[in-house]
């Protein structure tokens, strides 16, 4: 017996490994392709930032909706083992179509490197988007619920380390998912996965349950409906008043998944604090310094995933029971939430510490003017009415000068006076550069927010007094400034070439700044050195390395309410509608997205900090909602009810026994023989 139950704990290990590894490839490919969709919409369809981040977020949710679809067809008709392959199938054509739209030589007639029809490569990507969508969303609650059947209700500590495991690979997937090409990973997600057929427990379809469900819902609430006079006698559940017409069975398996999805009412708030990671926090992270930007976006929380869930599962979760607290899946969830909160507040507080170093932009109405001087002496510059700046030759002033209306007169101390109007543009913010020859003073619109992704945004202005070309730049005329360039942090290395002579000048960046670089007419002679630089706008000077906790915290609350949340679908759910209640809480994910997707419509309150204060309110609102809730909540065993309603039915414990009995003998039978197949092969 003891041989028997190592091999059979041995092969179960070995079937439970196909299906972690599917998951680990399905989410290396999923993950693989989310990295880069925002980039491809921004730079090879060409849409803007709003566009690109509303189609992303539109999947993203559709991928998190698509699981009932998934579910439905599992639980209803094909079986969550072929529910799985097809769309697998699905997902993979949708890659190969998602592959193909990115072809621009397809549509490229005349080889200038830009696709010609757009339209196409539009549709073709969408079209493949919404077969990923089906695909990943469609086998995500099979997968899930898949891998529980495989253990026996005894085992329900096993069932818990399954759904860790699981987790662990969802996050490593998507942490090496950079690595390896994603169209690669969804054919081996197919073959890993069929790999294990013969070995795994399937249970059958019971024929169009969903259908059954709705109903037998309707029937209930007609039925309570035709009978609401106050002489009928009331029913303990409204789900009872479907008893005239609904098996038991099926009236009390409704009852327990309608329970649980009360229960999630509330959760999606959870979502859409988590979601904001990879929104507002990234926008966030580019106002900061340090040079793990990308990294730290990308990797952070699956690092985070892969060491805080064995730290949980093996240390303290163990010690809280070993302390004598019950700390029951549905607290774990609620103090997942309060970790959520927490990280929202960590985020509101390095906000107020990022608003002290960021410049005062111009509000809507208002406008800002800086003045350069390349004229050859120090100038007197008055703004009317009343701005008088006193700027070197090649100096800039201090700081912007904020007007509240847009005509102004500029006049020069020269001789004879030099007196010019302008008008400025509302809500920017622009340079009055003062050329050799200030007859031709003019205005040159600057950046008025952080450059994107910590780069930095830099300009030249030629007062040389000829053509001048610059590293990677256009050729400038005389007196004219360059359009701004964004560069990278580091050591930068710019040569200045005019015929036959060039310079060569270096500078050093840090983080999301933005600079004027006035070149004299001396700058051959010596060298570059006389270049001067006019901060326009300061670095980053804020940490990234302060996003850690809050990233920390956020994923601790991630570990508590999302690992707990899954196993807590899974096991409360009776046993015919495992993929509908996985379905169920992976929408709560979808809805989530949504809520992001409104309040990015919405616009934002006026200061960031305030909105994350807000959210972390809501999210605290919440979860005191969702502990009530869960107060009232009595776990339940769905297949001690089950069979205590077929008790109830008449069907004898023996005759029950005999009949699992029977289906376990049958199911060995069956993996023997195709073990002994397989041999053969
Ligand atoms: C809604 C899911 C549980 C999301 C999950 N994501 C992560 O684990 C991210 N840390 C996924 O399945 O991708």
């Amino acid at each position: 017996t003891l041989f028997s139950n190592k091999k059979k704990k041995r092969k179960k290990i070995c079937y439970i490994f196909f299906i972690v590894v599917n998951e680990f490839c399905e989410r290396f490919s999923y993950y693989g392709m989310r990295a880069v969709l925002v980039l491809y919409f921004r730079y090879f369809l060409l849409w803007d930032d709003d566009l690109a981040t509303s189609i992303y977020h539109a999947f993203v949710a559709l991928c998190y909706l698509t699981p009932i679809l998934g579910a439905i067809i599992a639980d209803s008709w094909l079986g969550k083992f072929k529910t799985i392959i097809y769309l697998s199938i699905v997902y993979a054509i949708g890659q190969v179509t998602m592959a193909i739209s990115t072809i621009h030589d397809i549509t490229d007639a005349n080889r200038d490197g830009t696709p010609d029809n757009f339209t196409f490569h539009i549709a073709l990507s969408m079209l493949g988007l919404i077969l990923i969508a089906l695909g990943t969303g469609g086998i995500k609650p099979c997968v899930a619920a898949f891998g529980g059947d495989q253990f026996q209700e005894h085992q329900s500590r096993q069932l818990n380390t399954f759904f860790s495991v699981f987790y662990l690979c969802i996050n490593a997937g998507s942490l090496l998912s950079t690595l390896i090409t994603p169209l690669k990973s969804v054919a081996s997600t197919l073959m890993v996965f069929i790999a294990g057929s013969g070995m795994y427990v399937k249970t059958d379809p019971e024929g169009n349950i969903m259908w059954s469900v709705c109903k037998c819902i309707g029937f209930a609430i007609k039925n309570r409906f035709r009978h609401r006079s106050s002489s009928y006698p009331k029913r303990e559940h409204w789900m009872d008043w479907a008893n005239e017409k609904y098996d038991k069975l099926l009236i009390a398996q409704i009852k327990m998944v309608l329970k649980v999805l009360f229960l999630y009412i509330p959760l999606p708030m959870f979502w859409t604090l988590f979601d904001q990671k990879g929104s507002r926090w990234t926008l966030q992270a580019t106002t900061m310094s340090g040079d793990f930007v990308s990294i730290l976006i990308s990797t952070v929380n699956p690092i985070l995933i892969l060491t805080l869930v064995p730290i949980m599962d093996r240390l303290i979760f163990p010690l809280i029971q070993k302390c004598g607290l019950n700390f029951s899946p549905l607290k774990r969830m609620t103090v997942g939430m309060l970790f959520a909160a927490m990280a929202f507040v960590s985020a509101a507080l390095v906000q107020i510490e990022i608003d002290k170093t960021l410049p005062n932009f111009p509000s809507s109405s208002e406008s800002q003017l800086k003045v350069v001087n390349t004229y050859s002496t120090t100038l007197n510059v008055t703004i009317s009415p009343n701005e008088h700046l006193l700027i070197e030759s090649f100096g800039s002033s201090a700081d912007y000068v904020t007007f509240d209306h847009q005509d102004i007169t500029v006049s020069l101390n020269t001789n004879p006076v030099i007196t010019k109007a302008f008008s400025l543009i509302k809500g920017g913010r622009q340079t009055l550069i003062i050329p050799s020859d200030p007859t031709v003073m003019y205005l040159k619109e600057d950046v008025k927010s952080k450059p994107r992704e910590g780069k930095n945004a830099i300009r030249f202005v030629n007062g040389y007094t000829a053509d001048l070309n610059i590293t990677n730049l256009d050729s400038i005329e005389p007196s004219a400034t360059t359009n701004y360039t964004l560069v990278n942090q580091g050591k930068r290395d710019f040569v200045l070439r005019h015929g036959e002579q060039w310079c060569e000048f270096s500078r050093k960046f840090g983080f999301g700044a933005s600079y004027t670089f006035l070149i004299p007419s001396t700058v051959f002679s010596d060298d570059c050195e006389s270049i001067t630089e006019v901060e326009d706008m300061k670095p980053n000077s804020v940490h990234m390395a302060l996003q850690i906790p809050q990233y920390f915290l956020i994923t601790t609350g991630e570990v508590m309410f999302s690992v707990t949340g899954l196993q807590f679908s899974y096991s409360q759910a009776p046993k015919n509608m495992k993929s509908v209640l996985q379905a169920g809480w992976l929408c709560t994910n979808a809805v989530g997205n949504i809520i992001v997707l409104i309040v990015a419509e919405l616009g934002k309150l006026p200061k960031q900090w305030a909105e994350y204060l807000l959210f972390a309110s809501l999210l605290v609102a919440v979860s005191i909602i969702f502990s009530i809730m869960a107060y009232f909540y009595t776990y339940i065993d769905p297949a001690e009810i089950e069979a205590q309603v077929r008790k109830e039915q008449g069907l004898e414990p023996e005759e029950m026994e005999k009949e699992t009995l029977e289906m376990e003998e049958k199911d060995e039978d069956q993996k023997n023989e195709q073990g002994v197949k397989q041999t053969k092969i």
